[in-house]
């Protein structure tokens, strides 16, 4: 089978693909991730998706991964806050509010790139300003697309979601798994092959 490479630098993906028992080499890259003029949020985010994982390829044995997430509320990208301030007023945005997260993932290999857009819907109970100005100062939201982690403290503000939990946190576990399966890389046999070595 090929081997597998995350091109990212997030926790939550490497997380999320180890619980998926794939293994991995995780190679971050370093690729422009400001918006074009005018383009849509969904061709943003798989754009941003395919050059990570078109920036990570360099074996042609090798299956690249690359994702990207953006928090999107009425049209506009929510990206990671720029310091405390923007923080607290992309929470102020989204509370009593439904956005929509978009994940894209990628897999490069063999000279093609296969993608996939994930869009799952979050609605957040009403924040008070208090309670989002100790939620900044926790740190929490700083690495991360709208401000929160659903994943984290952030859990609290999450009244509904609909879609996907694993595409919210970082990486859509099924939509990967099946691109990978397209990719000739059945996640299953790697579990069988594990069990086969394991009662070698
Ligand atoms: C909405 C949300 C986002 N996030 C994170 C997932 C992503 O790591 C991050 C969005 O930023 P991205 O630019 O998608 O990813 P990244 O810069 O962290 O990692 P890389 O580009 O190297 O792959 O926000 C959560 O962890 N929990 C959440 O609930």
């Amino acid at each position: 089978m090929q081997s597998i490479i995350l091109a990212s630098a997030s926790p939550r993906r490497a997380e999320l693909l180890t619980q998926i028992g794939v293994p991995f080499h995780t190679r971050p890259v370093d690729i422009d991730e400001t918006p074009l003029g005018n383009e849509p949020p969904s061709v943003y985010v798989e754009r941003l998706a395919r050059e990570k994982a078109v920036a990570g390829a360099a074996d042609p044995g090798e299956i690249v991964i690359g994702s990207d997430t953006s928090v999107v509320l009425g049209g506009d990208i929510l990206g990671k806050p720029m310091n405390v301030a923007d923080a607290e007023a992309m929470l102020g945005r989204l509370s009593g509010c439904t956005h929509q997260v978009m994940t894209a993932i990628a897999l490069a290999t063999g000279g093609q790139c296969l993608t996939r857009l994930v869009i799952t819907e979050v609605t957040f109970r009403d924040l008070c300003p208090e309670e989002i100005r100790a939620y900044v100062a926790s740190g929490e939201p700083m690495d991360k697309a709208g401000s929160y982690g659903i994943q984290g403290l952030g859990g609290i503000f999450v009244k509904e979601i609909r879609g996907s939990y694993s595409a919210v946190v970082g990486l859509p576990l099924q939509e990967t798994a099946t691109l990978l399966a397209q990719a000739g890389y059945p996640v299953w046999k790697v579990w069988q092959r594990s069990l086969e070595s394991h009662n070698e």
